[in-house]
């Protein structure tokens, strides 16, 4: 891929939004999909973003329309998981054979078992196996040809704080990787843009691992952040909640090795790392406040179901998921 990248943002909020405006700033033609008030403010006055140390505003083609677009070099998704299945039809008319799809989200992907050597990757037919929790019938790993993924998980923090304009805590950090954990040309080209565009992207041959240590963390700190209102610094702050955590992180880091995979970091380190973060929402939090569907699935759902899979117990994740459900329920309506 040569310089400027053609890359269409699908569901510019916090995490998509974020990368949208540096991948602009550097030059590259961007495009977003968006809706509401959201989509009107970018149209107006441009997408900015805002971070500890500045604040950049970009005029970007907006629409939320995907046919506007035409075929893109990468298409970096942006939406929440539960938010793909009615994007997915569409979305083949942004690819061509060599585009990109970069999921930017949390959670276990609906690609996972693309490509993958575990026992449970397969169906008895030779098909590739799916998650009911995300994606039910496989209509996701259907509708869009699983070899234009590129993995990829987030560590940055970030919020729409209101329409157009994005508030992010200035991390810009990015593990690529492709699910057969091999190098590739096209990975590094996009750590390539990414690098250029002043994030800090990280190439690994073992994607799985890094979705599994960040999910170690989302799947224990935002259901509990969203249940108790609390940010990140104030949840390692409190010792009980610590405690309730450390159970939880111990009972993902079992499921990712029962899958062959290794969690990267010990609890204190991942706890650390969320410390780290300071007095930020967790994406959870910030959905509970605006009355949205909660990520449940991804974090908790996906997990569960790999756990029943594996005969894993995990009896604080299902806590959490309950729990979080119902508030779901209660609060959000879903
Ligand atoms: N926020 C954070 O700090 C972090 C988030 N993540 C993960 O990143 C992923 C994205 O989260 P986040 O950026 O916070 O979520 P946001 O809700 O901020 O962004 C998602 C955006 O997609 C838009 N969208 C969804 N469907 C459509 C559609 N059909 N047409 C147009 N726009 C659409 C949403 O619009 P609308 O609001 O109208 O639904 C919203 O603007 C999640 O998996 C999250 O867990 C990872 C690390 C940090
Ligand atoms: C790491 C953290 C908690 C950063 O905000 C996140 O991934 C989220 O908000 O979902």
């Amino acid at each position: 891929m040569s310089a400027p990248w053609k890359i269409l943002v699908v569901g510019a909020g916090a995490v998509g939004g974020t990368l949208a405006v540096r991948l602009a700033a550097a030059g590259n033609t961007v495009g977003v999909l968006a809706r509401g008030e959201h989509l009107q403010a970018i149209r107006r006055d441009g997408l900015c973003l805002e971070d500890p140390h500045e604040r950049v505003c970009v005029e970007v083609q907006a629409s939320d329309d995907l046919a506007d677009f035409g075929p893109q070099d990468l298409v970096i998704l942006g939406a929440k998981a539960h938010q793909l299945a009615p994007l997915m039809p569409g979305l083949r008319s942004v690819l061509h054979a060599e585009s990109i799809v970069l999921p930017a989200l949390n959670g276990v992907p609906w690609w996972y078992f693309h490509r993958d050597a575990s026992p449970h990757a397969t169906t008895a037919s030779g098909r590739t196996a799916h998650l009911e929790s995300i994606d039910p019938g496989g209509r996701l790993l259907h509708a869009l040809d699983p070899e234009h993924v590129v993995g990829c998980v987030v560590h940055a923090s970030a919020e729409v704080v209101s329409p157009g304009m994005i508030r992010g805590n200035g991390q810009y950090r990015y593990v690529i990787g492709e699910p057969a954990h091999e190098r590739s040309a096209r990975v590094q080209a996009l750590a390539e843009l990414l690098r250029e565009a002043g994030c800090e992207p990280e190439v690994t041959d073992r994607i799985r691992d890094a979705i599994w240590m960040k999910l170690v963390g989302n799947a224990t700190f935002n259901p509990v952040a969203a249940l108790t209102r609390a940010r990140m610094n104030a949840i390692c702050d409190n010792p009980e909640l610590e405690a309730l955590i450390r159970e939880g992180m111990a009972e993902v880091m079992g499921l990712a090795r029962a899958y062959g995979c290794d969690p990267l970091v010990s609890i204190d380190q991942r706890i650390a790392i969320a410390r780290g973060i300071g007095a930020v929402k967790a994406s959870t939090l910030q959905d509970l406040e605006r009355g949205r569907a909660l990520e449940i699935a991804a974090l908790l759902h996906a997990p569960l179901e790999l756990a029943r899979m594996a005969h894993h117990p995990m009896p604080t994740l299902q806590l959490l998921s309950a729990l979080l459900g119902e508030l779901d329920r209660q609060v959000c309506g879903h």
